[in-house]
């Protein structure tokens, strides 16, 4: 992946763009967000964690406005998000959902322009050509432009999807410049070096004044990468802050059931923790 799309920062205002307060959601007879509060400031990377079923995409889907919430507010840069035209809000926040599903048989330049269809009217043909290509090329998939998206490996779907949301980034931005962009677990089914290349774009995004949410399973990169990290647990937020202030050997334990000694500093320049792990009782 490259870097050319993503363009010279702006002086971001620090003013929320996202703010939830006491979001609650309920489905199949049981609450599955509760009482969540959270804003998302721009410049910033929010990354989200928890265990698997911990309400970590429902949190997600409504602060997207997919779900609407049975108690709480979400607001907008001031605005209820249930009140904002669709149009507006595809150019205000872009979504990259844990599963993408296709059902007609796009070629992954198609896939890559479902992302400035409708969002970038306002841009050129020309203009919305080039933004496809420079997107494709910074998701590392330009080579794979005319090729079926249902022929592809699962990861190289993973930076296709990527790419289309980096072309609804940039077109958006031609309506609206305060964005959130919000990534559901998108470095599942990267390599290594895939991961660390989508992270390190979608932190140069947030360094232009996007508010950026990740949803993360590795606690090593959510940490390498948040500026401020949010742990749920069975629906709640339980803890949020800056990294170092937020995780603990006894959060761990109580979250995810395993023993990882954080008190064991990485060695100079190693850039994860690589620390020892005891599994627990997942019942503990
Ligand atoms: N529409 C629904 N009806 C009933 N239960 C649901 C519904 N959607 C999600 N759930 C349940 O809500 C819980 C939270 O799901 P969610 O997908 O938000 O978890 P998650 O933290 O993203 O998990 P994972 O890490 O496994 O992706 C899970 O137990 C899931 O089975």
């Amino acid at each position: 992946m490259s870097e050319t799309v993503i363009s010279e920062a702006s002086a971001p205002a620090s003013r929320a763009i996202v703010a939830g307060q006491g979001i609650s959601f309920a489905a199949g007879g049981r609450h599955l967000v509760r009482e969540a509060s959270l804003t998302l400031a721009p410049g910033k990377t929010t990354i989200l964690i928890g265990p698997n079923g911990a309400g970590k995409s429902t949190l997600l889907k409504l602060l997207t406005g997919e779900l609407k919430p049975s108690a709480g507010s979400i607001l907008v840069d001031g605005e209820a998000l249930a009140s904002i035209p669709g149009w507006r809000l595809a150019c205000q926040r872009v979504v990259m959902a844990q599963h993408a599903r296709l059902v007609f048989p796009f070629s992954v330049y198609e896939v890559a322009r479902l992302g400035v269809d409708g969002v970038g009217r306002a841009l050129s043909r020309q203009r919305r050509e080039a933004l496809i290509g420079e997107c494709l090329a910074a998701a590392g998939v330009l080579e794979l432009a005319s090729r079926r998206y249902q022929t592809l490996s699962g990861g190289e779907q993973q930076r296709v999807q990527f790419a289309r949301v980096l072309c609804q980034m940039e077109a958006g931005r031609s309506v609206c410049e305060r964005q959130v962009l919000f990534l559901d677990e998108p470095i599942a089914s990267l390599d290594l070096c895939h991961q660390l290349a989508l992270l390190d774009m979608a932190r140069s995004i947030a360094g232009r004044g996007v508010a950026v949410l990740v949803v993360l399973h590795d606690l090593n990169l959510a940490v390498t990468y948040a500026d401020h990290l949010v742990v749920m647990d069975q629906g709640r937020i339980i803890a949020q802050g800056a990294p170092a202030k937020t995780l603990n050997d006894a959060l761990l334990r109580q979250v995810f059931k395993v023993d990882l000694s954080l008190s064991r500093a990485p060695a100079p320049g190693l850039p994860f923790l690589l620390p020892q792990q005891h599994r627990l009782n997942p019942a503990a």
